[in-house]
């Protein structure tokens, strides 16, 4: 059938969950201790929205626990920030408070995961107090096709994007709302910056096509300071929706993701923006969640695209 694809099933927990048979780990190790049958899965699966907090939340706790069952007792794990990874933290204590794990220590990338940590009895250390790091688990908040990633919307990705990269394997965890085609067509481009250089930073990205705007806090008055001290500018990239001229098909959003981030942060003034893939020991994988009916499945990125590509041609050639 056109754009269908076989999948095993994975039942863990209270929880179905599927993934493609295709291993994520160059260990291959990856499904170990679930229980496996085949499906096979309609196309239709990828064009379903997730239009409700509680179905993202229920793809957000899929991919947690899929991503917690990589984890090997003695291995230090990086810890991204976001609802993502908060989710991946409790589901890491679980194992660690059911004995499934044991010396496992964690690395925090800001305040939320060090504290969500302690409180979900996970270990933390510091990043200067390990030489490496087995797995990393990371939200995002867009991500293409490419796998280059758009992350910053809880201004957390300067030391996310440390931690990730020092990890031999990082594993971008995407609810089917964070798969784009383009970078930029939904959340803008966060910067980190320097807050006694915000006034030439601000001018620069200007000149380099974009439309600066100081996050400010919610609830709190004035700016958003990140955990570094800095403040935040997000960027939207409104003149690249000249593209539509190109490219039809994506009226908004960045395509050339790796070289808008060189630009950016060779600006005097910014710490970091992150919208390239990470290169780090092992390449990135992305895992992504979609809702299929009642049942919640994750599978990897390529797999994901497979399915969109049999939905474009289905489309096309019908
Ligand atoms: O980059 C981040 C924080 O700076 C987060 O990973 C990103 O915003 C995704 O968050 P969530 O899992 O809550 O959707």
């Amino acid at each position: 059938m056109q754009g269908a694809i076989s999948f095993n099933h994975i039942t863990a927990g209270d929880k179905s969950l599927f993934c493609p048979k295709t291993s994520l780990s160059k260990s291959g190790s990856k499904f170990s201790g679930f229980k496996k049958r085949s499906l096979s899965l309609s196309i239709s699966a990828v064009s379903q929205n997730v239009t409700t907090p509680e179905s993202q939340d229920a793809l957000k706790r899929a991919l947690a626990k899929q991503a917690v069952g990589l984890v090997k007792s003695g291995m230090v794990i990086g810890l991204g920030t976001g609802s993502t990874a908060s989710l991946a933290i409790e589901e890491l204590g679980k194992l660690i408070r059911q004995g499934k794990l044991k010396d496992v220590v964690a690395v925090g990338a800001n305040y939320q995961s060090r504290v969500l940590a302690r409180q979900f009895g996970v270990k933390t250390v510091d990043l200067n107090d390990v030489n490496n790091i087995d797995i990393a688990f990371d939200g995002v908040d867009e991500v293409d096709f490419n796998k280059n990633l758009l992350k910053g919307g809880g201004a957390a990705h300067t030391m996310q994007k440390v931690v990730d990269s020092v990890a031999k394997e990082c594993i971008i965890l995407a609810d089917q709302s964070k798969v784009v085609h383009l970078l930029g067509s939904i959340f803008p481009v966060p910067v980190e910056v320097l807050p006694l250089a915000i006034s030439p930073v601000l001018r620069r990205l200007v000149t380099l096509g974009g439309v600066p705007e100081i996050r400010s806090a919610l609830r709190k008055d004035g700016p958003v300071i990140t955990d570094l001290g800095n403040m935040v500018v997000d960027v939207r990239y409104v003149l690249i929706s000249l593209s539509i001229v190109l490219s039809p098909h994506f009226p908004n959003g960045i395509p050339n993701p790796a070289q808008l981030e060189n630009s950016i942060n060779m600006i005097p003034g910014v710490v970091e923006m992150r919208l390239n893939r990470i290169v780090s020991g092992i390449a990135t994988s992305v895992l992504v969640a979609i809702q299929d009916g009642d049942n919640v499945m994750v599978m990897d990125l390529e797999d994901y695209v497979k399915i969109v590509d049999g939905r474009t041609d289905a489309s096309s050639t019908s």
